[in-house]
């Protein structure tokens, strides 16, 4: 739909790993490679095996995504995306409602560093539905939300935001061709939905004007993670 017009990359699918042993981790990584995706580290990896684990994945070539989704007072932000720019991740992410002086601080910590992370803002969680997000905002829908949040963040230096595919085809006409759209929230048809809500399939993301895709347990708990990753690769790589 867009995608003449946005850079698409060629790598475009990031893995979370959300995995509480570290071997079968490893097993997982060992089986792909830097090449054919980037790797995700979040909050449950990176609580049980620290910085350490971040520096194994970056070691092995693999740009990595350390998603601890920031969310607190500007000076503090800015410290904890100094550490995390320090271990040479690809990308960090601070929560967008923090507002605009934490998204600017957390943006000037990465700069100083010598290979800066791209900054994401997430906007509206995937888990979440139109009755979750009534429970937490009194006004406004998730569309709406999701849009103000993106142009908060783009206002505020960030280089992108984390949304539901859903969301990427009104966005794109709002944002620059070079902010980028990080979406979770990723499904290929037939896969288990878990706690996810805003879902969309590979292809339909990409199609929407979508840069990158978090996929997690569609890959890391299939029998054979190499061969979904490479399915999807497959589906995308006309569209990209
Ligand atoms: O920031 C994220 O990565 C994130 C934001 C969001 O809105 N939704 C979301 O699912 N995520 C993360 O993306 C991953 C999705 O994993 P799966 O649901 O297993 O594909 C998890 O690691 C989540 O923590």
């Amino acid at each position: 739909m867009q995608t003449d017009s946005i850079i698409i990359d060629k790598r475009p699918v990031i893995v979370a790993l959300d995995f509480d042993d570290l071997s079968l981790a490893r097993a997982l990584v060992n089986s792909l490679s830097p090449e054919k995706c980037r790797i995700k580290v979040g909050k449950e990896m990176f609580t049980l095996f620290g910085p350490d684990w971040v520096r194994e994945l970056v070691d092995k070539g693999f740009e990595v995504f350390l998603d601890l989704k920031f969310h607190d007072i500007p000076n503090t932000v800015a410290k904890a995306v100094k550490a995390a720019s320090a271990l040479g991740v690809w990308m960090v992410n601070v929560h967008a409602s923090g507002g605009p002086d934490m998204i600017y601080a957390a943006k000037d910590a990465a700069l100083i560093s010598n290979t800066p992370p791209l900054l994401t803002a997430v906007t509206i969680l995937t888990s979440m539905d139109e009755r979750q997000f009534g429970a937490v905002y009194d006004t406004g829908g998730i569309d709406e939300k999701v849009l103000s949040l993106a142009k908060l963040a783009e206002s505020s230096g960030a280089d992108g935001v984390v949304c539901s595919a859903r969301e990427a085809g009104s966005l794109r006409r709002h944002v620059d061709k070079h902010f980028c759209l990080v979406t979770p929230g990723i499904r290929p048809k037939g896969s288990a939905v878990n706690d996810q809500k805003r879902i969309m399939t590979p292809s339909e993301a990409i199609d929407a004007g979508v840069n990158y895709l978090v996929v997690g347990r569609p890959i890391t708990q299939a029998s054979l993670p190499a061969s979904v990753l490479s399915e999807i690769n497959a589906s995308i790589v006309q569209l990209t």
